[in-house]
């Protein structure tokens, strides 16, 4: 598939899940290119059909700054209590609807507003869709104080670290002025078991495995169709 045709389809299931946001609602909004077609079609429903929302929360400046430019007024997570629905990317999904996310650098706070959100809808395009979880580096947020102790600790495991470098060559730096290691252990034979680990490093903030928290995914197909997947 290339690239103008992946992105016809991440338009076609962002547009879906754009309809089924109800006005007046609380909505947490994801991170990434599927994403930012979701917010476009937000800001249609706005301008054609008076469509508001009561709150919305965000996962990254990128997609604060594209809502804002729409004129969404944008609040702080720490502000409200909960988010009705969230519509977020993947970069792989897999048959239980558990994930991979953070290819964007977001998952610290795309994790936290998940977690705090009633329902959780993904968009994808089926290039995203595996059987087990593969195909993509796992993101892992460090502190920079322990991040070489975890690098040496997680190269022991086998799981192959990697930091991220970001276009200038440097090491990329999140929105909470971490470092991300990409893990390129691959395929994940047990996604629970290495979040389990993970979630128990000192000096992880936090990593890209979101297990058991989505709730729908919608998946458009090169052949036209959109699938509803829900758990
Ligand atoms: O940090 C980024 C997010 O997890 C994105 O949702 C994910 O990388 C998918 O992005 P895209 O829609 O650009 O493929």
């Amino acid at each position: 598939m290339d690239k103008k045709q992946q992105d016809q389809l991440k338009k076609e299931a962002a547009t879906k899940a754009a309809m089924m946001v109800e006005s007046g609602s609380v909505l947490g909004v994801g991170t990434g290119s599927t994403v930012a077609f979701f917010i476009d079609a937000l800001g249609k429903r706005k301008d054609e059909e008076g469509f508001r929302l009561k709150h919305i929360v965000t996962t990254s400046n990128r997609s604060k700054k594209q809502l804002e430019g729409l004129g969404f007024k944008v609040d702080e997570l720490a502000n409200i209590d909960q988010a009705d629905l969230t519509v977020d990317g993947a970069d792989r999904v897999d048959d239980n609807l558990d994930g991979i996310k953070g290819g964007g650098g977001a998952l610290t706070l795309e994790k936290n507003v998940a977690i705090n959100s009633k329902k959780i809808i993904w968009i994808v395009d089926e290039s995203k869709l595996v059987q087990q979880l593969s195909g993509f580096p796992l993101p892992v947020e460090v502190l920079p104080i322990s991040c070489e102790q975890n690098f040496k600790k997680f190269a022991s495991q086998g799981l192959k670290p990697k930091f991220r470098l970001a276009e200038d060559g440097k090491r990329y730096v999140t929105h909470y002025g971490n470092y991300i290691i990409d893990l390129y252990a691959d395929p994940i034979p047990v996604p629970a078991g290495l979040a389990d680990y993970l979630d128990h490093t000192v000096g992880v903030v936090e990593h890209g495995l979101f297990l058991n928290m989505c709730d729908e995914v919608i998946i458009a197909h090169s052949d036209g169709t959109i699938e509803d997947k829900r758990k």
